[in-house]
């Protein structure tokens, strides 16, 4: 299946394959870049990634790059409001697929916390994530065939609060209707900084749903993933 024809915006580029061990190679390969070039420099990386299904062989290739991982700070872009116990959990994913050999030796700071709400628990992370080395080094974000990346979901109710990069909090709670959990998400102003900025997606449907995103731009709450094509990304696309 060949990457259907997207008329991308200005500062949005594409390194496509058909192989998906390949794009996942290719990007591991280039996130190591860019944590090591941030390593050369006194302080620490930090990097954001996403859960749900298309990162698993990134994580498995990631894991394996000779870094100085005891300086690299990981965090979840987003969180389903699920204990690690449960397969839903990002957190479980991130610490099974990409916490693994020399990856294992970095520092991870997981978004779900127990016995308490997802708005509490938001507020909670929020404090915590300030002592990282802001802004993100690099961010690798999924696509949801809504237009959603990371928990900034179309329908929820809380969407121009995270997209509000004039607001304080780099996390916030999202209830939208349309997903089975709660979730926790960094906010526009947690992202949108990054020092380089993945979108990682696989498939034809998710290729669909990017072309339409390009081709109305402008329309943001429609699309969230339309705040990042204005940023600039990098597209890593497989089919
Ligand atoms: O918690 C999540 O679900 C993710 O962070 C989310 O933003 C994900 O990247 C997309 O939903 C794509 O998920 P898949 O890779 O499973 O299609």
């Amino acid at each position: 299946m060949k990457m259907p024809d997207i008329a991308l915006p200005d500062g949005v580029d594409l390194v496509s394959a058909v192989d998906a061990h390949s794009v996942a190679s290719i990007l591991a390969e280039k996130i190591a870049g860019v944590l090591a070039d941030r390593l050369r420099e006194p302080g620490r990386a930090s990097l954001a990634v996403s859960g749900g299904t298309t990162p698993i062989a990134f994580f498995e290739l990631l894991a394996e790059k000779p870094l100085d991982w005891s300086r690299v700070d990981v965090v979840l872009v987003d969180e389903r409001w699920v204990p690690e116990s449960d397969p839903a959990s990002n957190a479980a994913t991130v610490r099974r697929y990409l916490l693994q050999g020399p990856a294992a030796s970095a520092t991870f700071w997981p978004l779900w916390r127990d016995g308490v709400s997802p708005q509490q628990g938001a507020a909670l992370a929020d404090r915590a994530l300030a002592s990282l080395a802001w802004p993100l080094t690099a961010v690798v974000l999924g696509l949801g065939t809504d237009g959603h990346t990371a928990s900034l979901f179309p329908d929820a109710p809380e969407l121009y609060q995270a997209l509000d990069t004039t607001r304080p909090e780099r996390v916030c709670a999202m209830t939208p209707p349309s997903q089975a959990q709660a979730r926790v998400t960094l906010t526009l102003r947690a992202l949108a900084a990054a020092g380089f900025r993945a979108l990682h997606i696989q498939g034809g449907s998710k290729a669909e749903t990017l072309r339409q995103a390009c081709e109305n731009p402008d329309d943001v709450a429609d699309m969230p993933i339309r705040v990042f094509l204005k940023l600039g990304l990098r597209v890593f696309w497989s089919a």
